[in-house]
């Protein structure tokens, strides 16, 4: 499960995250919904240890990432990028990857596999398309087999085929049990994708619960959305 509480950060002048709260429970996706600078990036960055916050706390199964005894086990993350050398090929990073973090090497045949590069397996990542890197960065998240996965924006980049096998994936994932948290300010792809939804819109959770919950009396999830988020700081670049 992941947990974030009254979380803040400030960067410089900006208020990026004010007091957030959400829950992402096993066995559901959770989808992190808000226009273009509303906080998304911001509060995953804490939640893997790449930034630290002014104030609240955010876990994963009850502990800090920074507190993990095995991060890759416990949670596979994706964000911008495929986070892999360019001169190295897809099986090198991964290979190197899994090495450094005392994985077997045959989750990378697995993983490789599993987001349909076996074939571009020997192929340097200089070479990718977006689309390509995007699968790198997902086999890379699923490396080390993890309860939980945190993707940010994990649409950008894939073509209709990649997002509908994006989709399958982590309905999978959900469905095995698994924690799933999505960023994305695409709202076709949150409504055929998400169990859940947390809803932010200038550094703050303007709404949650499950998708029909969100949506309420409006006439779907594109009217809640702008109805929600209008008035908030880049409201309606979504
Ligand atoms: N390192 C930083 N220094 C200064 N301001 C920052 C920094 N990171 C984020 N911000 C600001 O904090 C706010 C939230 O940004 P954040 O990237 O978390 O939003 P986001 O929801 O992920 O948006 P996007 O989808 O565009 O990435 C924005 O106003 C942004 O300009």
């Amino acid at each position: 499960m992941i947990e974030i509480a009254n979380l803040t950060k400030h960067h410089r002048g900006t208020t990026a995250v004010r007091d957030v709260s959400f829950q992402a429970v096993p066995g559901r996706v959770t989808g992190f919904l808000g226009p273009n600078g509303a906080g998304k990036s911001s509060t995953l960055r804490i939640l893997l240890g790449l930034d630290r916050a002014d104030a609240g706390s955010a876990t994963i199964g009850g502990r800090a990432y920074r507190d993990l005894r095995s991060p890759l086990r416990t949670v596979g993350a994706l964000l911008e990028g495929s986070g892999a050398h360019r001169s190295r090929t897809a099986r090198a990073h991964l290979e190197w990857v899994a090495l450094s973090n005392g994985l077997p090497r045959d989750r990378v045949r697995h993983v490789l596999e599993e987001v349909g590069l076996a074939d571009a397996a020997g192929t340097r990542v200089r070479k990718f398309s977006l689309g390509m890197g995007r699968r790198l960065g997902i086999a890379t998240a699923l490396l080390g087999d993890p309860e939980v996965l945190v993707l940010d924006e994990p649409v950008n980049g894939l073509d209709p085929e990649g997002i509908r096998w994006l989709r399958q994936l982590v309905r999978t994932a959900a469905d095995e049990g698994r924690t799933v948290l999505l960023s994305s300010h695409f709202m076709a792809e949150m409504s055929s994708t998400a169990d859940d939804l947390v809803v932010i819109a200038g550094g703050s959770v303007v709404a949650q619960g499950s998708i029909d919950e969100v949506v309420g009396d409006h006439a779907g999830l594109e009217e809640a959305f702008f109805t929600l988020t209008a008035g908030a700081p880049n409201a309606g670049k979504a």
